[in-house]
């Protein structure tokens, strides 16, 4: 390709997330409370003190990247590395602490944290995420059974009809993939979700979010399985100790992540 060729193929991407030189600071109240914290909190009460120092832990230092409409993006790293801090981030749950995060539509972060009601059955729950997205109850009429045969909550039994509570972790984390996949999202997180489905569930979540890429939409997996970033992503980012290690083709950067080759 000519210079002028690249030039117009890039001008011809949307940009759907910018980040600018991001740094997230956690600060930790009461963090260097020291031996024995509930005496010392015990002991600082009766003494009316004042509660001791905030602690920073400096998560992201200094990240930056764009990604585009219709791409996957990867993101790897050891434990601790602020993957899902970033993935949060841009979700717009944490703020930063220098530079800024641009996000051209509504950001919605899949985790397996998200929250659905332990008490109510997985149908009310499949009602309730989906109405949350913004879907219309004539919508959600129409999409329900979709969703409760792509999660396969009821290929053992009618669980579907169960409340939340007796469903095993594996089972929940189907449910809430599947009830935020029947949704076309402009930038759709993904933290550890594919992780928790068997091999048949996982297969189906990896097909769902290639569909959820060519629907024009921004999807990021947080990952420990490089496979399923092999199969999702075309594109991966490595992070470390807060900064990027990495931002290439995931064949590349996933090689070099696993001989912890650093370029
Ligand atoms: N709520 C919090 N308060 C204080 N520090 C935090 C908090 N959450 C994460 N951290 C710290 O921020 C750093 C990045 O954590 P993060 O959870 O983003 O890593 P990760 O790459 O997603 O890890 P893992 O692969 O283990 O899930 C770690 O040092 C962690 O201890």
């Amino acid at each position: 390709m000519t210079r002028d060729a690249v030039a117009a193929a890039d001008t011809a991407r949307v940009p759907t997330v910018i980040v600018d030189d991001v740094h997230i600071v956690y600060k930790v109240h009461g963090a260097s409370a020291g031996k024995g914290s509930a005496t010392s909190a015990l002991s600082r009460l009766i003494a009316r003190k004042r509660s001791p120092a905030i602690t920073e832990v400096h998560a992201v230092r200094g990240i930056s990247f764009t990604a585009y409409k219709g791409e996957a993006v990867g993101l790897i790293g050891s434990n601790g590395s602020g993957k899902s801090t970033m993935l949060a981030a841009i979700a717009g749950l944490l703020p930063t602490e220098k530079g800024g995060i641009y996000t051209n539509g509504q950001p919605s972060l899949l985790g397996v944290n998200a929250a659905l009601m332990n008490e109510l059955t997985g149908e009310r729950n499949v009602v309730l995420g989906c109405l949350a997205m913004g879907m219309t109850p004539a919508e959600v009429r129409a999409r329900y059974q979709e969703i409760v045969d792509f999660s396969g909550i009821n290929d053992k039994g009618e669980f579907i009809n169960l409340p939340m509570r007796t469903y095993s972790s594996g089972m929940s984390a189907r449910l809430r993939f599947s009830i935020a996949a029947a949704k076309t999202h402009d930038v759709l997180l993904i933290d550890e979700a594919l992780a928790t489905g068997d091999q048949a569930f996982q297969k189906r979540s990896e097909d769902r979010i290639r569909e959820l890429r060519q629907e024009a939409g921004t999807v990021f997996l947080v990952s420990h399985n490089n496979n399923s970033i092999r199969d999702t992503c075309e594109r991966t980012i490595w992070i470390e100790t807060g900064e990027m290690i990495m931002d290439g083709p995931t064949e590349e950067v996933v090689r070099a992540y696993e001989k912890g080759e650093r370029p």
